[in-house]
């Protein structure tokens, strides 16, 4: 049951606050480093790049991650108002009525998956409609029913540096492959900390996360296990020749800093909250700075 603020139902409110309302139901920060995933993919990529095909596939892929995340919020709108870090969200603060996430979500990817096939290739487009299923139907139910549900929201998470590359080469194959399990693995660390510093507020809303189900202790022996996991996967982009000696030596020196960082979880006693915010904070600078490396150090 949703409660609405009174005030929120008596005053009416300006288009700008509504318009404000509607580009957060899309999660615009995450969505922005997304789509920095996806310009990386797109900039690694051999053959030939125009700026009429990026445009379409930056602002084709926005419109889709848009939607997914617009149709999560519906979807979630009852769990949103049992937690904190949610509960004031357009939906569950009653500033918006379902029906619009609903309009959204169901509305855009119908101009930009069609936009993409044309504009870019069907195999992109194929795999946007892949990432927008599997974070909806799969991912989005599967949250209240198993810790899993990590690697099933960790696949749409890793196909926008895809989509990025096969805008380019029109398939898949190893270089594209490689950032794909690049992002898959960040995701793990990524979110094994927020479970664990958020693991109160998920309990409360019946989300059956890592931290919630395995307990602390587990949840940050596998952070730092799957940080140090990353260190491997980031440098296979070396012997694909994806990139040069430069990009080599920062993923090295960030991987080994968000390893060494996560190996001192394994020291740490309780929920550690302090440590697990940290470490999230850590996985947005590397994968921000892995990418900016790529973008100098790139093919
Ligand atoms: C299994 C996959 C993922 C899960 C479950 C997940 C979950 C979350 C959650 C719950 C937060 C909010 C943390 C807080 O409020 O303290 C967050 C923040 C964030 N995530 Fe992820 N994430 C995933 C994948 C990704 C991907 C693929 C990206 C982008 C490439 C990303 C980028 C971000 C960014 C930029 C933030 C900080 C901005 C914000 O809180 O709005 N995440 N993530
Ligand atoms: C092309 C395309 C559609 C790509 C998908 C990109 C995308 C939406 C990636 C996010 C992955 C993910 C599991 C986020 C967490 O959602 P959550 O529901 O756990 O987060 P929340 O609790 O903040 O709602």
């Amino acid at each position: 049951m949703i409660q609405v603020p009174i005030a929120e139902v008596l005053q009416p409110r300006s288009p700008l606050a509504v318009a404000r309302d509607v580009v957060a139901l899309g999660k615009p920060r995450l969505a922005s480093l997304v789509l920095c995933t996806t310009a990386g993919g797109y900039w690694l990529a051999p053959g030939h790049r125009d700026a009429r095909t990026a445009a379409a596939l930056l602002a084709g892929t926005a419109l889709v991650v848009g939607a997914a995340n617009a149709l999560n919020e519906f979807l979630e709108r009852d769990v949103d108002a049992l937690m904190r870090r949610t509960r004031d969200r357009p939906l569950p603060a009653g500033r918006l009525d379902p029906s619009v996430a609903l309009a959204v979500g169901l509305g855009l990817p119908c101009l930009a998956l069609p936009a993409l096939a044309l504009l870019t290739n069907g195999v992109t487009a194929s795999l946007a409609a892949l990432a927008l299923f599997s974070y909806v139907v799969l991912y989005t139910p599967m949250k209240q029913r198993s810790s899993l549900a990590l690697f099933v929201g960790a696949v749409p998470g890793a196909i926008p540096p895809l989509m990025g590359w096969t805008a380019v080469t029109g398939r898949l194959d190893a270089g594209g492959l490689a950032l794909f399990a690049l992002l898959f693995c960040w995701q793990l660390p990524h979110f094994l900390a927020i479970s664990m510093y958020l693991k109160e507020d998920y309990a409360r809303g019946g989300l059956r996360v890592f931290a919630v189900v395995h307990g602390d202790r587990a949840t940050r022996t596998w952070a730092a296990a799957t940080s140090l996991l990353l260190i491997p996967v980031s440098l296979l982009l070396l012997p694909l020749e994806l990139a040069g000696p430069l990009y080599g030596l920062a993923a090295a020196l960030l991987g080994g800093g968000l390893a060494g960082y996560g190996l001192t979880g394994l020291w740490q006693r309780g929920a550690a909250n302090r440590w697990a915010r940290n470490f999230f904070l850590l996985t947005l600078a590397y994968l921000t700075l892995l990418f900016a490396a790529l973008l100098v150090s790139g093919r």
